[in-house]
């Protein structure tokens, strides 16, 4: 068995929670144009865990992550880190969204060395730290390129570099990959699999691939169409497989199929909803 049913509400393993989402919900605008994203929503995550989410479209995913990261305050509820609520952003949690949003003015390393130079890390300090990580994400030797010199999938590594260079307690990222194509997409989730081992981060990962989710994930969670709910969590053994081709076993292809068969009825569901609108 790869995956398993859990609750995501936490249970006893809120006693050792790095992030607790606690009836988390989330309305936009006000009156009969009011639109609910998120209703009531429970997650605890502890140090460590790799949590990705899946959801139809509109659910709510990116919404979670913007309460998360801060950009959003929750209409009821709130999210905890380490037990403080959360209430603006934070050099605590390292954001990486779908594209690199990286400084096209400054080098490669100068991205990386922004944010501890922001927060008054010495230059030799900052610089040395953003080699280190360039290194970790297979890139030391583009630390003098300029971002717009590089692909797609190197600017992203570029994005989880600048990410890591705070130290953050949490990383969160809002499909980062779904910009990429196929190929370097597989070698990117691999890195990150890697980056995961060493680094021993807590991270939230949004993305639309059942496959990625499977590869990277520790738990998955499951969202309804909109309002977002955890329609089911899973407790998921295949990202401690070091093999890359466990993607390839059978498996790997129940699970998918399991995760597939919710995801496909509340993509319908939302569909539906959309369509009375
Ligand atoms: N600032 C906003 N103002 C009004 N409505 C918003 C705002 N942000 C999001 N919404 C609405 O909230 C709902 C959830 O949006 P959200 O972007 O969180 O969904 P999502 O699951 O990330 O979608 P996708 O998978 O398509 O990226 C959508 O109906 C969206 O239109």
């Amino acid at each position: 068995m790869q995956i398993e049913a859990i609750d995501m509400a936490g249970g006893a393993r809120r006693d050792h929670a790095k992030l607790v989402v606690e009836g988390l919900s989330k309305t936009f605008g006000t009156g009969p144009e009011a639109v609910l994203a998120l209703a009531p929503l429970d997650i605890t995550l502890e140090r460590g865990d790799f949590l990705c989410v899946v959801g139809p479209s509109g659910c709510g995913k990116t919404t979670l992550l913007n309460v998360v990261a801060g950009f959003e305050r929750p209409t009821s509820g709130r999210a905890l880190l380490d037990g403080r609520p959360i209430t603006g952003p934070g050099a605590e949690r390292g954001v990486v969204f779908q594209q690199g949003a990286l400084f096209n003015w400054m080098t490669v390393l100068e991205n990386v060395a922004f944010g501890p130079r922001s927060c008054g890390v010495p230059a030799a300090k900052a610089r040395e730290s953003a080699r280190r990580l360039l290194a970790l994400v297979g890139l030391e030797a583009f630390a003098s390129k300029y971002p717009y010199q590089l692909s797609g999938g190197m600017q992203q590594r570029v994005g989880i570099a600048r990410a890591l260079a705070n130290e953050p307690e949490i990383l969160l990222m809002d499909e980062p990959f779904a910009a990429l194509d196929q190929q370097t997409r597989e070698l990117l989730q691999e890195e990150i699999r890697g980056i995961w081992r060493r680094t021993g981060s807590t991270v939230l990962w949004i993305t639309h691939s059942i496959e990625e989710a499977l590869f990277l994930a520790t738990h998955i969670v499951v969202m309804s169409a909109r309002p977002g709910r955890v329609k089911a969590a899973f407790r998921s053994h295949f990202s401690a497989d070091p093999d890359p081709l466990v993607a390839a076993t059978p498996a790997f292809s129940a699970a998918k199929r399991q995760i597939l068969a919710l995801l496909r009825a509340e993509s319908q569901r939302a569909q539906h909803l959309e369509s009375q609108a």
